[in-house]
């Protein structure tokens, strides 16, 4: 997604508590420390990311794509990238005890549209 979203789409901080995960990830958890350290204002750079990138963040993650399903007066949101990037929001959550704020690019999509990637789940995922 974020080919076609790029510069496109304003960053908006979702509640991590907020945000279905559908699809289980394939995780490098050294990838993992090194964006907590990002997190925690201690760039480390990981395969995909240099030094010099990590520490241009200035302790910030880039943004994550999150589909956004308005449904009966409610909003939902759905991620299916951003695996690690949610990892290291997941441990700095488990760490503090805390809600923590994710940056996202929020990408509005029907129900239909959620529907090519969750088949027929959708039926599960909504009231
Ligand atoms: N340690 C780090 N600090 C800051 N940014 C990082 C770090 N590691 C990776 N990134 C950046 O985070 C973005 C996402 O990285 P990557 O694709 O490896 O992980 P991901 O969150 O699993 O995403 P996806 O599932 O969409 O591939 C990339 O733009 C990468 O440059």
């Amino acid at each position: 997604m974020s080919i076609q979203t790029g510069g496109l789409l304003r960053v908006s901080h979702i509640p991590l508590s907020q945000i279905r995960r559908p699809i289980a990830p394939v995780l490098d958890y050294q990838k993992i420390d090194a964006m907590v350290s990002t997190l925690k204002g201690t760039p480390q750079a990981s395969k995909t990311c240099t030094l010099e990138d990590a520490t241009a963040m200035n302790s910030e993650l880039p943004p994550i794509d999150v589909l956004c399903v308005r449904d009966q007066g409610e909003t939902y949101y759905f991620a299916f990238g951003g695996c690690h990037r949610f990892q290291a929001y997941d441990r700095i959550r488990d760490q503090t005890g805390e809600e923590v704020q994710v940056r996202c690019k929020l990408i509005p999509a029907t129900k239909s549209q959620l529907k090519l990637y969750v088949g027929s789940s959708i039926d599960d995922m909504f009231p």
